[in-house]
């Protein structure tokens, strides 16, 4: 820790020292990266954006940061920034190989310093190009037709701003020309008020500046006596023109960068109206460039629709039913036909994807034309779920961290494997938890642990806090409970598992087992799943009696929205008619979940069951089904249980389950 600096000036050392030190880490960070993307590039499966690890930092980041004191807002932006930053510095290196880099041509409208050449440059930075020569345009057009006439390898044009909207013009270009969208920026626009070196602000009459920088800083002007708007073709050629007319009266609206370069006074920083300004850039080609399928893509279709009720609802409903989110959607009217309109239309994901592909040739079917301008790495990522609260809706493919496309499994980067103290869970790997429904007492669960031991249980199951359906029914031992699970988990060499049943429990339980369970009652209890989500120790997830398998991705999401990944899924029976069994063991979620999610799959078939002689042939389909594990109830003494006594499992039993499970695990070529 460093001391307290008491002057101005010893502050600002402590401060500059910081901060180099601040630009050290963070080279040291993207060094990290750097390897990360060369790890990435020889395993040509894995995508660079990764949510599950992104999460896993930003719950980092925030625990540290709140320990210190940081705001949580604040330390989530700072990390946005960097994980945007190391996800671009990434792209040229998983992506292709230096041998295919050239040198390009780029035009944009503008002069040097202007926002275009400036948020050129940044995106160039990140491609894999040997160097780029970059040529200034008066107009639009201008930029179009030398990219067309072959002068040019690609135009950057502006199309939106946060603060203005859509550029028409740009607009308009994009549907007259046979061009392709190859990839995007989205520029932070930082306007100050550029004068002649000597000039003061209160001399300043005329304000010039391309029309839409004016626009974005009519709030700041209109504070100033009585200026006249002098619309330029371009912010830095506004900068430019002052050192040609040198009147100290003029001044110009444009970047620090083009201002400084020409030697002129910033009369004053931030003066757009909104804090966030930011423009969005196209990089257009005049041939498609598919982009790398693990970097994550965007794709803009532009649209014409007949003129009938409903035609755009069901345009957007074929979008939507593929799963395909929306980042933009604007109309203008077709010239030729008025009030007719063309529709452009960005979406999250590549048109090479199976579900996209499929999407468009059906939007096709149902349009009067479609085009597609291009797929390119999305790179306004505005709501990122790493770094936002994860949406509360699941839209396939809204990349939620547990819920992925309910197509064929996309290409994944691995199963999660859930370490539960040395036990892995997941991952091909098969564990047998098992244990008595209540810890009752010292003897009955130390007993209890070495039979289920014996029979090859990894992990010991204990029921302290007992949620009962009746409230006369033995609740459990509670924290003494806890303690005794505790005891005969170390004796036995077990990870223990237990039910919590609210949040107050957790700081008093949680530091005394190695998982928390949560039961199918409370697997609505979003305030609960909030506070283990911030946990440090894996939970046990059990489905809800009539929660459907999206509602209970949705309640695993809770969990790891909050920075906790280690999730383990739990069937345990659901509702139906059926009333043979005191619940219907659905099987099938075994394959769906693993489908639909990267977690571990376990299964309960004690409870579904709620009778002996049922939970040992369930618990053998549920191997068969591909389960990464299984939860059952056992009871050294069950004539004498005092919960659930039914469906506890022998000595006996607990070694026939051990005995069919064998081959079947074998048969899959699965350890146990
Ligand atoms: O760990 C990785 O896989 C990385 O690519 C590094 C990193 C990071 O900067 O921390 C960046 C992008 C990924 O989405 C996740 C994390």
């Amino acid at each position: 820790m460093h001391p307290n600096p008491d002057t101005l000036g010893a502050a600002r050392t402590l401060i500059d020292e910081t901060d180099r030190e601040i630009i050290r880490l963070l080279a040291r960070r993207f060094d990290a990266v750097r390897s990360v993307a060369q790890a990435k590039a020889t395993d040509g499966d894995r995508p660079i954006l990764d949510n599950d690890r992104e999460r896993g930092v930003l719950a980092a980041w925030l625990r540290d940061a709140e320990a210190l004191g940081l705001s949580a807002p604040f330390t989530r932006r700072v990390l946005k920034e960097i994980l945007s930053h190391s996800r671009r510095l990434q792209e040229p290196l998983v992506e292709g190989s230096p041998a295919s880099a050239r040198r390009i041509t780029v035009g944009y409208q503008g002069v040097p310093g202007s926002h275009s050449s400036l948020a050129a440059a940044h995106l160039l930075a990140t491609r894999s190009v040997r160097g780029a020569d970059l040529r200034g345009y008066a107009l639009f057009q201008d930029v179009v037709e030398a990219l067309q006439a072959g002068t040019l390898d690609y135009a950057f044009l502006p199309i939106e701003n946060s603060i203005g909207g859509a550029i028409a013009d740009v607009n308009r270009l994009l549907i007259d020309n046979t061009l392709h969208i190859v990839d995007e920026e989205v520029w932070e626009v930082d306007q100050v008020l550029a004068g002649l070196p000597g000039a003061a602000l209160d001399q300043v009459r005329t304000v010039r500046s391309h029309p839409a920088a004016l626009v974005q800083c009519e709030g700041y002007l209109r504070g100033l006596e009585e200026v006249v708007r002098q619309p330029w073709f371009d912010t830095a050629g506004a900068a430019e023109s002052l050192l040609e007319d040198r009147d100290p009266a003029i001044a110009a609206i444009c970047s620090e960068e083009a201002a400084r370069a020409r030697g002129l006074d910033v009369l004053a920083t931030g003066i757009a109206d909104q804090e966030r300004n930011e423009t969005r850039f196209l990089l257009i080609a005049r041939e498609p460039e598919g982009p790398d399928p693990r970097v994550p893509a965007k794709t803009s279709l532009v649209f014409r629709l007949n003129h009938h009720e409903g035609t755009l609802a069901r345009a957007l409903g074929i979008l939507s039913a593929a799963g395909a989110n929306l980042t933009r959607i604007e109309s203008r009217p077709l010239p030729a036909t008025p009030w007719e309109y063309l529709f452009f239309v960005d979406v999250e994901g590549n048109q090479a994807s199976p579900h996209l592909a499929r999407a468009l040739k059906e939007l096709r079917s149902a349009c009067n034309h479609l085009r597609v301008l291009g797929s390119y790495p999305h790179r306004a990522r505005g709501a990122e779920p790493a770094m936002e609260q994860v949406p509360a809706v699941l839209e396939p493919p809204a990349p939620l961290s547990c819920a992925v496309e309910p197509e064929p499994a996309p290409p994944r980067p691995g199963r999660v494997r859930v370490n539960v103290g040395p036990i892995q869970v997941g991952e091909g790997a098969f564990v047998l938890m098992a244990g008595p429904c209540a810890v009752e007492s010292r003897d009955q669960i130390l007993e209890g642990a070495r039979m289920v031991r014996a029979a090859g249980a990894a992990i010991l199951r204990g029921g302290a806090f007992k949620p009962r359906t009746s409230p006369y029914a033995f609740q459990g031992l509670g924290l003494e409970g806890v303690a005794l699970l505790k005891e005969a988990g170390r004796e036995t060499g077990m990870p223990t598992v237990t039910e919590i049943l609210t949040q107050e429990d957790i700081p008093d339980v949680a530091p005394h087992v190695d998982m928390l369970q949560v039961g199918a009652r409370n697997m609505h209890n979003f305030a609960l799943l909030k506070e283990l989500g911030r946990l440090d120790k894996p939970i046990l997830l059990k489905r809800g009696m009539s929660a459907t398998l999206k509602e209970f991705l949705l309640a695993a999401e809770y969990i790891l929205a909050g920075g906790n990944q280690r999730v383990i899924l739990c069937e345990r029976g659901i509702r139906t008619f059926e009333t043979a069994t005191r619940a219907t063991l659905d099987l099938s979620a075994v394959p769906v979940l693993k489908r639909m999610t990267h977690l571990p799959v376990i299964v309960d078939p004690s409870h579904a069951a709620g009778e002996r002689e049922l939970v040992v042939p369930l618990a053998l389909a549920a191997a068969a089904a591909g389960a990464d594990g299984l939860i059952v109830e056992a009871h050294p003494w069950p004539e004498t249980a005092l919960c659930d006594k039914a469906q506890a499992l022998t000595r006996e039993d607990m070694a026939a389950l051990a005995a069919g499970l064998r081959p079947i695990l074998a048969s899959q070529g699965r350890a146990w």
